[in-house]
């Protein structure tokens, strides 16, 4: 499917310099997101997760049906502060500033192999959270996938030796 007319270019936000791309378009035409999480689902069935890992806020939004298609559990991963029971967590830096980010322990068994699921790979400060996260836990990381990537930020240079699929590489 053609992504790219689902998605709004915005200038300057949320900073002077940032070219945000906003995927929530998709969400007002329910056929196309729904292609777009079939198509997502069988460009990652191949890895073998046991798991998925979806990046609190955008990546809930794909991460829930994502894990009802494949079958597999989904694990949130929250900013800090939001999750109730014991947690892991982990710092990074985002294009336009820093965060941290945690996973209930309980959530993941050292056998799982996880899927790191983000709308957006930008610089890759996320998603190598999130691997980081499932291996602070004993777990092995499937691979990463992505809606879109924007590969001028090299978010793929920081996952190396990671399997990165991205549906739409601009
Ligand atoms: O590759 P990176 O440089 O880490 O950037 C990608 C992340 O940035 C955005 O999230 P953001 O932290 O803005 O939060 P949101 O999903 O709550 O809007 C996006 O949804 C990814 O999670
Ligand atoms: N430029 C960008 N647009 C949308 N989401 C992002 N997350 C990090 N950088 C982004």
């Amino acid at each position: 499917m053609d992504i790219e007319k689902h998605i709004a270019v915005v200038k300057d936000f949320p900073k002077k310099g940032i070219i945000f791309k906003d995927i929530s378009p998709i969400f007002l035409n329910p056929n196309a997101f729904s292609q777009l999480i079939d198509e997502l689902a069988a460009s990652v069935r191949d890895l073998g997760a046991t798991k998925i890992f979806a990046a609190e806020a955008r990546g809930f939004l794909f991460g829930a049906p994502l894990s009802i298609k494949l079958g597999l559990p989904l694990v949130p991963v929250r900013k800090k502060g939001k999750l109730p029971r014991e947690t892991v967590e982990v710092s990074y830096g985002l294009e336009y500033g820093t965060d941290t980010l945690c996973v209930h322990c309980q959530d993941v068994q050292p056998q799982d192999k996880i899927l790191i699921f983000d709308d957006i790979l930008a610089t890759g400060g996320t998603a190598k959270a999130m691997c980081s996260l499932a291996e602070k836990l004993g777990a092995e990381v499937a691979g990463c996938a992505f809606i879109m990537e924007l590969s001028f930020l090299k978010g793929r240079e920081r996952l190396n030796g990671v399997e990165v699929r991205s549906m739409l590489i601009e």
